[in-house]
């Protein structure tokens, strides 16, 4: 369990962190999106006691991160793809991270074969490529076999067999009953890999909620008819809303299929199509932040 509260980071006069609070719980993948330089990886940082917040606080497990004694058996983290400086084959950085904290030869080999390391296991961790190293990276994040995981754009890098590697690792921790929190500015691999979503902009909390709710929020019908400007008057007076895309096709808000079909019939209109249309997630996370976007166009320019 992380929970973050009133979490604040100021660098000179900018808010990079604005008042953030938001808890994330075991059991689920939770995935934490925004515009570039929303604050995700500032607090991310701060959730691992790498940055210190300006207010707030962030808890992980009930107390700070720097308070664990064995913070990798605690909570694993994968901090932005660094390449791993290091002139040791990547068994032995898993190795000598393993040391630190008591943990065995045995669980660095199960998290080499997990991780897809076996045939570059002796080659210099300081000459992988991002996707070699983003495998490194997870492996380390797990070696202490943690309770909560802590990943910021994991997938970065990495081929789509790779992508969907990680995404399976990431249900699987979450169905082990682990606390699995990453951050991403692809919608479409979060639609895929998150349960539940943290939408920050500008620093603040725009949405906390179920991936879910966000894609069943904006939906709209399409409605093809000859007599599309007669149903039209009839859709307005059911207080629907309603855009004409093109001559005789009517995107329709407000109320479901089965409603505009059983109006259309009560009032003798043929209908060509009926198709409800789920806005996805990319375009729900555009309307979500689309004010904090503009905002930072507008500073840009
Ligand atoms: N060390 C720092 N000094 C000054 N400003 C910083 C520092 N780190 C981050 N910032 C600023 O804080 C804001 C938030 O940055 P952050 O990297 O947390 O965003 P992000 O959501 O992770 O973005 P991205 O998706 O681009 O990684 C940005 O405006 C950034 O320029």
């Amino acid at each position: 369990m992380i929970e973050v509260q009133d979490l604040t980071k100021r660098y000179g006069d900018r808010l990079a962190v604005d008042a953030l609070s938001f808890t994330v719980r075991p059991g689920l993948v939770t995935g934490f999106l925004g515009p570039n330089g929303a604050g995700k990886s500032t607090t991310m940082r701060m959730i691992a006691g790498l940055d210190r917040p300006t207010a707030g606080r962030a808890l992980v497990n009930g107390r700070p991160y720097a308070e664990h004694r064995a913070p990798l058996r605690e909570v694993g983290l994968l901090l932005e793809a660094k390449a791993v400086h290091t002139s040791r084959s990547a068994r032995d950085h898993l190795r000598a991270l393993a040391a630190t904290h008591g943990i065995d030869d045995r669980r660095v080999e199960r998290l080499i074969e997990l991780a897809g390391l076996r045939e570059v296991a002796r080659k210099r961790a300081g000459g992988f490529s991002l996707g070699m190293g983003q495998r490194l990276g997870i492996a380390a994040a797990l070696l202490g076999d943690p309770a909560t995981v802590i990943l910021d754009e994991p997938v970065n890098g990495l081929d789509p067999e790779g992508v969907l590697w990680v995404r399976t690792l990431l249900r699987e921790l979450a169905a082990e009953g682990r606390t699995v929190f990453l951050s991403s500015h692809l919608m479409s691999e979060m639609a895929l890999t998150a349960d539940h979503l943290v939408v920050v902009g500008r620093g603040r909390l725009i949405a906390d909620l179920p991936v879910a709710e966000l894609t069943a929020r904006e939906t709209t019908v399409l409605v093809r008819s000859p007599e599309a400007a007669v149903l039209t008057g009839h859709l307005l007076a059911e207080q629907a809303t309603v855009a004409a895309v093109e001559q005789g096709l009517l995107e329709v808000g407000g109320l479901d299929a089965a409603a505009i079909g059983a109006l259309a019939h009560r009032h003798g209109l043929p209908l060509h199509e009926l198709t409800p249309r789920r806005a996805s997630l990319e375009e729900a996370f555009m309307e979500l932040t689309r004010d904090s976007v503009e905002y930072r166009a507008g500073v840009a320019a």
